[in-house]
C-alpha cells in the first residue's frame, strides 16, 4: 500500500502528541515530516517553569529523543520553520528551501508570548518566557545581574518570578489587575497568593501600567503610567499568548483569534488541520496542554478512519488550572466567579491559611477556587463534568471539613474511566491495569509506562496513592529525590556518602549517577554541606558548591554591593570595636551603618574589591551573617544590671557563640539567652532558646521569628548552665546529622517529633555523649573564614573578579 504523505508544521507538544496518536492508530498509514522552528527535538514546554527554578534540567525535559523521530520512520527538519503553503498543489516550502508534498496537512504553530509595544521594549534584557532559550538567557542573566522585573501576575509570570527567586534575582512583578491570577481566582484567592508570594520574597506593584522599559542599549530601568519608576537589569514579559496564525492566514486558512476549526479540527481548507494553541475550536483557543493533548486524540482518530465520520468529536474541555510554585497551593477550575443566577459555598479558615469556594448554578457545581489545601479539586472536577445534581447532598458535604481522620484519597471513589492524569487522558483504570500488569512499584515507572505524569506532573499524588492502594505499599509518604538531577533522596545521599566513603560533591554526583555533570543550586550545596557532616576532618569544603554569600563571605545587596557583618558576641561590643568600625565606615565610604535585631552592626554598600581589606582594618570575627552556620546569640542585659535577672545571661551567651560560631548546620541557627521569664531577648522564638527560671535555665527549641513563625518548645529544665550548653551541643549535632539541608529547626522539630527528640537526646545517655563528642569533632575543624582570607594572598582571588557568579 502506498504510504500518504502527512506533513506536520511545528514540532510541540500538541503536534507530536498528535503524530503518537496516529502511530498508536496505524503505524503505516503515513510518511510523515515534520518541521519545527526550533533547533531541539519536541520537549516538555511546561517544565520550563521547574528547569527555571532548579528543580530539573533542558536534558531531561526532551519527550522524543531524536532516536523516537528516526525509529519511527519520521522526518524532522528542526531550526528551519515553514515559510508558505501552498494549498491548491498541496505542497509546503521551509526557510531553508526545503519543498515536501503534503496528502494531509497539521498546522500544530502553537501561539507567541505577547510583547507590550512599549517604547524601548526592543532592548537587550526585555524577553518573554516560551521557549528553552528565553529559560537560558534568564539563567544567564542571574549570573551577571541581580534585578529582575516581571510584567504580569499571571501563571507564567508567577512560575517565572519564582524561579527568577530561584536564581538569587531580587524580583519586582507589575501587575495590570488589582489582583494576582485574576483570570484564574476570585479577588480573596488572589490576595492570599499574594500574601504568600510575598512571604516567598516577591515584590508587587498592583494596578500598575508599564510606560516605558529605559536603558542605552540593555535594559535599565522601567516607568509607570503613574510617574514611578525603578532600576532593573531584566524584563519579563508574560501578559498573555497569541495563536501563531500568520501563516495559515497566508495560506488562505479562515481564522479569527486562532485557526478556526470543526469537531475534527479540519480547518476551512480541505486535508488541512489545525490541533493545539493555534486552532481555535467552538470559538475557544486553549492555553493548557489537557484540552489540546484531547484534540489531538481525535485528529488522529480521524485521519485513520478512511474519513468515515467518527461517532464523536472534540466537543471541548472542562479547563482547570494549578500553579506549579512550590510551597503554594492553588486550583482553579471552571466559572469560579460569583453571578446574578449563581450561588457559593465559601470556606475560610484563616489560621490555616485555607480558602475555597464552590459555585452552583441549578443544583450543578460549575467552577471552584481552592487555596491552601487542593486535596478536593479531583473530586470536585469530576462532579463538574459528570454534572452531578447535588440537590440531593448538603450542602456542606461539597467541601467536607477536617475530622480528625486520615484523609481519604480522592482516588477511591474515582471510577475506572475517570482521568487520573488529565494532560495525558489515561484513566484510573488504565493506571491500576499497568501497575498490577506489570508490576510497577513507583511513579516514575507509572509515568514510563503510561504517559500518565509526564507533563504537569500535577496528578503524581494520585498515581501515588493509586500505587500505594493497589500495591498495598506505602508509595506516596515516600520521601521526594534531592532535586531534578537525580532519583536519590536527600537521606539516601547521605547514606552512599558514608557507606562508600565519597569526598567531593562531584565524585558523589559522579558515583551516584547524576543526571547532569554540574548538578544544579539545589544539590551542589546540600551535597557539599552533607560531605563535610559526615567526615568533617577529612572533606574539604569545595567553595564551588557554595552560593555567592557563602562564597565571599559577605551579604550581596541589589545594587552588587555587599554588607559585612563583624562577630559581637552575646551583643556586646566597646569603645574600641566602635571607634574601629566608625574609622572603616569613613575610609571606605559605607554609606549605611545599621543595628541588627541579632544586636551588632551591618555595614551596608561595600564594594567587593575592598571585603578583605575592611577585614583586616575591622579585625573583628566574621558574624556568619550569610552562613548556614550559628549567626546571632541575641541576650538580655540579666543580672549584672536588671533588678528582675537573676541569671548571667550575657555570660551564657557569649559562651555559647564562642562555642558554636563556626559551626555549619542545615540551614541557618540563632540562639537566645533571657535571663528571667520576661524574656526580652525573645528566646521563644529562637532556634535555641534559654531562660533564665529559678533554680536553673529552661531550654525552648525549635522557634521561629520569620516567615513561619513558631513559637520553640519547651524541652528541658536543667540546674546549670553546662547542662544547657552540651543539651544544645547533642540536639545541634542531631539535627546536623538527621536535617534535610535547609530544613530549619522549626520543621525537622515537627517532622521527627519532640518526643523522639527527647529520647536521643536526653533519656539515651550514652547515644548524647557520642553526640556531643561528634560535635567536638565538627567544632575543631572551625574558623574565622575573614582571617584566613586576610592572612592568605591566594584566597583573594575572587574578591577581584568584576562579576559574581550565583554558584559556579
Ligand atoms: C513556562 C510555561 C509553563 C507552562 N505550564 C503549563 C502547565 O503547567 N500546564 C499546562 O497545561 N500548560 C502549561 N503551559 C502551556 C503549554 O506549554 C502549551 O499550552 C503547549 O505547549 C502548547 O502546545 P502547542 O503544540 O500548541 O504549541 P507549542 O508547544 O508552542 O509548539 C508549537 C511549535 O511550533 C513551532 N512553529 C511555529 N511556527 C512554525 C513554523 N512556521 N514552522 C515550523 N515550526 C513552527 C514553534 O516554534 C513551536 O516549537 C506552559 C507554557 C509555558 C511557556
Ligand atoms: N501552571 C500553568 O498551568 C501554566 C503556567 C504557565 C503558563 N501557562 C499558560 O501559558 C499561557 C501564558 O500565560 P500568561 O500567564 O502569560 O497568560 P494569562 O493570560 O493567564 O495571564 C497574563 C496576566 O498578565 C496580566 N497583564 C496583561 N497586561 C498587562 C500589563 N500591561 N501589565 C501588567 N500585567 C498585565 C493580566 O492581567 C493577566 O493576569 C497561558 O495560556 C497559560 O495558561 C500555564
Ligand atoms: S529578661 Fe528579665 S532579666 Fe533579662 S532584661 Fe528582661 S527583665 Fe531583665
Ligand atoms: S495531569 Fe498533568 S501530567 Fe498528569
Amino acid at each position: 500500500m502506498v504510504r500518504e504523505k502527512l506533513v506536520l508544521i511545528g514540532n510541540g507538544m500538541a503536534g507530536i502528541r498528535t503524530i503518537e496518536e496516529i502511530l498508536k492508530n496505524d503505524s503505516d498509514r503515513f510518511d510523515i515530516t515534520v518541521f519545527g522552528e526550533e533547533p531541539h527535538p519536541n520537549y516538555n514546554r511546561i517544565l520550563l517553569s521547574s528547569v527555571l527554578q532548579g528543580d530539573t534540567t533542558v536534558d531531561d525535559i526532551v519527550l522524543n529523543e531524536y532516536s523516537w523521530y528516526e525509529e519511527n520512520q519520521i522526518e524532522l527538519l528542526t531550526g528551519d520553520p515553514v515559510i508558505n503553503v501552498d494549498t491548491n498543489k498541496q505542497v509546503v516550502v521551509s526557510e531553508n528551501g526545503v519543498e515536501r508534498p503534503y496528502d494531509k496537512l497539521i498546522f500544530a504553530t502553537g501561539s507567541n508570548p505577547f510583547m507590550l509595544p512599549l517604547p524601548g521594549a526592543d532592548k537587550e534584557g526585555v524577553i518573554a518566557f516560551r521557549n528553552i532559550k528565553d529559560c537560558e538567557t534568564m539563567i544567564d542573566t542571574s549570573k551577571k545581574y541581580k534585578r529582575a522585573t516581571v510584567i504580569g501576575g499571571g501563571l507564567l509570570g508567577l512560575e517565572a518570578a519564582r524561579g527568577l527567586l530561584n536564581l538569587d534575582m531580587e524580583v519586582d512583578v507589575i501587575h495590570i489587575a488589582d489582583y494576582l491570577m485574576e483570570r484564574q481566582l476570585d479577588d480573596q484567592a488572589g490576595k492570599m497568593l499574594k500574601e504568600e508570594l510575598e512571604a516567598q520574597g516577591m515584590t508587587f506593584h498592583l494596578q500598575k501600567n508599564t510606560k516605558e522599559i529605559e536603558g542605552k542599549k540593555r535594559v535599565e530601568s522601567i516607568s509607570f503610567t503613574d510617574g514611578t519608576r525603578f532600576k532593573t537589569d531584566l524584563v519579563v514579559m508574560a501578559v498573555g499568548i497569541k495563536p501563531n496564525v500568520g501563516l495559515a492566514q497566508e495560506a488562505g486558512l479562515t481564522t479569527e483569534r486562532a485557526i478556526v476549526v470543526d469537531d475534527f479540527m479540519q480547518t476551512s481548507v480541505p486535508n488541512v488541520y489545525a490541533v493545539g494553541e493555534c486552532a481555535q475550536h467552538r470559538g475557544i483557543a486553549y492555553g493548557l496542554v489537557a484540552p489540546l493533548y484531547e484534540q489531538g486524540k481525535v485528529l488522529a482518530a480521524h485521519i485513520c478512519s478512511e474519513n468515515q465520520l467518527l461517532e464523536h468529536g472534540y466537543e471541548g474541555s472542562l479547563v482547570y488550572t494549578q500553579l506549579k510554585v512550590s510551597g503554594v497551593n492553588v486550583f482553579s477550575a471552571g466559572q469560579f466567579q460569583d453571578a446574578e443566577d449563581t450561588k457559593a459555598i465559601r470556606v475560610h479558615d484563616e489560621f490555616e491559611g485555607i480558602y475555597k469556594k464552590v459555585v452552583v448554578r441549578d443544583n450543578k457545581v460549575i467552577g471552584a477556587v481552592l487555596f491552601g489545601d487542593t486535596s478536593d479539586s479531583t473530586r470536585l472536577l469530576s462532579m463538574m463534568r459528570n454534572e452531578d445534581d447535588i440537590s440531593g447532598m448538603s450542602k456542606v458535604a461539597l467541601l467536607p471539613s477536617e475530622s480528625g481522620e486520615a484523609p481519604v484519597s480522592p482516588v477511591v471513589a474515582m471510577a475506572d474511566g475517570d482521568n487520573v492524569c488529565d494532560c495525558n487522558g489515561i484513566s484510573k483504570g488504565e493506571i491500576c491495569s499497568a501497575i498490577t500488569d506489570q508490576g510497577l512499584t513507583t511513579v516514575e515507572q507509572v509515568k514510563q509506562c503510561t504517559t500518565a505524569g509526564r507533563s504537569c506532573g500535577g496528578c503524581k499524588p494520585l498515581i501515588a496513592d493509586l500505587l500505594t492502594l493497589t500495591t498495598g505499599e506505602d508509595v506516596g509518604n515516600a520521601p521526594e529525590p534531592m532535586c531534578g538531577c537525580t532519583e536519590y533522596t536527600h537521606e539516601q545521599v547521605v547514606a552512599e556518602i558514608r557507606e562508600l566513603g565519597l569526598s567531593h560533591p562531584r565524585e558523589v554526583m559522579n558515583v551516584l549517577g547524576w543526571e547532569s555533570d554540574e548538578g544544579c543550586s539545589k544539590c551542589r550545596p546540600a551535597i557539599n554541606y552533607y560531605l563535610k557532616m559526615v567526615d568533617p576532618i577529612k572533606n574539604a569544603d569545595d567553595p564551588t558548591s557554595r552560593f555567592i554569600n557563602e562564597r565571599v563571605h559577605a551579604n550581596i545587596n541589589h545594587n552588587g554591593t555587599f554588607t559585612v557583618v563583624p562577630r559581637m558576641y552575646g551583643g556586646v561590643t566597646n569603645a574600641d570595636q566602635l571607634r574601629k568600625i566608625a574609622d572603616v565606615a569613613d575610609k571606605y565610604n559605607v554609606p549605611l551603618l545599621k543595628v541588627t535585631g541579632g544586636q551588632r552592626i551591618d555595614l551596608f554598600g561595600v564594594e567587593k574589591e575592598d571585603l578583605p581589606k575592611v577585614w583586616s582594618d575591622l579585625g573583628m570575627r566574621s558574624g556568619s551573617a550569610y552562613a548556614k552556620a550559628l549567626r546571632t546569640v541575641k541576650t538580655c542585659v540579666g543580672e549584672q544590671f536588671c533588678r528582675f535577672g537573676t541569671q548571667d545571661s550575657i555570660g551564657l551567651g557569649v559562651e555559647l557563640e564562642k562555642k558554636f560560631e563556626y559551626i555549619n548546620t542545615p540551614h541557618k541557627v540563632k540562639m537566645a539567652v533571657s535571663a528571667c521569664p520576661r524574656n526580652c531577648a525573645e528566646s521563644g522564638i529562637k532556634d535555641f532558646g534559654v531562660v533564665g527560671v529559678d533554680g536553673g535555665w529552661e531550654l525552648y527549641v525549635g522557634g521561629n521569628g520569620g516567615v513561619d513563625l513558631r513559637g520553640g518548645d519547651l524541652f528541658c529544665k536543667v540546674k546549670t548552665k553546662e547542662e544547657i550548653i552540651d543539651t544544645i551541643s547533642a540536639f545541634m549535632q542531631y539535627y546536623r546529622e538527621n536535617a534535610r539541608y535547609l530544613e530549619r529547626t522549626s520543621h525537622f522539630v515537627e517532622r521527627v517529633g519532640l518526643d523522639h527528640m527527647k529520647k536521643v537526646v536526653l533519656e539515651d545517655e550514652e547515644g548524647r555523649q557520642a553526640l556531643i563528642e561528634r560535635m567536638d569533632v565538627a567544632l575543631s575543624t572551625g574558623k574565622d573564614p575573614w582571617k584566613e582570607i586576610v592572612e592568605k594572598e591566594e584566597l583573594q582571588q575572587e574578591f577581584k573578579k568584576k562579576q559574581v557568579e550565583v554558584l559556579s
